[in-house]
C-alpha cells in the first residue's frame, strides 16, 4: 500500500497573512483543498495523512474535512516547529503495511496524478525519488558578506520540489536516525542522504510551485486559469 504524508502545519510567515497560508483561497477554494483532493482522486494512494497545526484542528475539520466529499478517509496528525517535525509526526501515523510513502508539502496544491504516479513507479525500483525541475537561472554561492565565492554548474542544479517519495522502512528508519542525531535538513531527501543512500531525481513541473509568498497567489491563480481554459 502508498501512504501520502501531507504537510500543513507551517505559520506561513513569508506569505505575511491574517491566516495560514494553506486556507488561502484560490478561486474559492482552499489550496490545502486543491491538495488534498489530487491525492484523494489518486488510484494508487491507499493512505492519506494530513499534518496540522493542533490550534487549527477546529478549523480544518469545520472548513476543509466536514466541507468537502472526500473519498479517502484522511487521518490527522499534529506538526511540530519545524517542517522535518511534522513530516516525522505524521510518518508515525503511517500504516505499517505501508510500502511507499510520499511526503508533500500542503503548499504545493499544482501536484498532478501524472508526477504522483511517476514518483511512485520510480521509487518502487529506486527505494528514494524526488521531483524537481532544471533551474533556470545561473545560482551562485555567497559568503556571509554575500560575496560570490562560487558557480556551480548550471546542468547538475535543480530545484527540488515535493513530493518526495521512499520505501517506506527507510524513510522511517533515516527520520528516526536524524532525530536520535538531532540533524535538521530543509527536505526530506536530505537525511536519506546523509546516511549514504541514492536518491534519484525525477522531473516535476514548473507548475508545482509552492505557494509561499503573496506573488505565489496570483501565480497560483494563473495556473489554475490556464489549466480551465485548457481543460487541465
Ligand atoms: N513546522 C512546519 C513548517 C512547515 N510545514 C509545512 O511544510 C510545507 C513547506 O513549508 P513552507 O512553505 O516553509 O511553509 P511555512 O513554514 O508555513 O512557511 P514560512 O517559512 O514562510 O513560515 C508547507 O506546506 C508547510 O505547511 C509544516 O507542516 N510544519
Ligand atoms: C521540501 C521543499 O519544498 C523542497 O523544495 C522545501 O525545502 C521546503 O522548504 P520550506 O522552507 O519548509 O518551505
Amino acid at each position: 500500500m502508498n501512504s501520502v504524508v501531507i504537510v500543513a502545519a507551517g505559520k506561513g510567515k513569508r506569505m505575511n497573512s491574517n491566516i495560514n497560508k494553506q486556507y488561502i483561497k484560490l478561486n474559492e477554494k482552499e489550496i490545502i483543498t486543491y491538495t488534498i483532493e489530487v491525492f484523494d482522486k489518486n488510484k494508487n494512494i491507499d493512505e492519506i495523512i494530513v499534518v496540522i497545526r493542533k490550534d487549527e484542528e477546529k478549523f480544518f475539520m469545520e472548513h476543509i474535512l466536514n466541507r468537502y466529499k472526500f473519498n479517502k478517509n484522511i487521518k490527522i496528525a499534529y506538526g511540530g516547529n519545524e517542517r522535518q517535525d511534522s513530516v516525522y509526526n505524521g510518518i508515525k501515523k503511517v500504516d505499517s503495511d505501508c510500502d511507499i510513502v510520499l511526503i508533500h508539502d500542503g503548499a504545493r496544491p499544482f501536484i498532478t496524478d501524472e508526477i504522483i504516479n511517476n514518483s511512485i513507479k520510480e521509487a518502487k525500483k529506486n527505494k528514494a525519488v524526488v521531483v524537481g525541475v532544471p533551474v533556470k537561472d545561473t545560482i551562485k554561492i555567497l559568503d556571509d558578506n554575500n560575496i560570490i565565492k562560487g558557480t556551480p554548474k548550471r546542468k547538475y542544479l535543480w530545484a527540488v520540489q515535493t513530493p518526495q517519495v521512499f520505501e517506506y522502512r527507510l524513510i522511517k528508519r533515516a527520520y528516526e536516525k536524524a532525530f536520535e542525531e538531532n540533524y535538521y535538513g530543509t527536505d526530506d531527501a536530505t537525511l536519506v542522504e546523509k546516511y549514504g543512500y541514492n536518491v534519484k531525481m525525477i522531473m516535476g513541473s514548473y507548475e508545482n510551485i509552492k505557494i509561499t509568498t503573496k506573488e505565489d497567489i496570483n501565480f497560483g491563480e494563473e495556473i489554475l486559469r490556464i489549466r480551465n481554459v485548457c481543460g487541465g
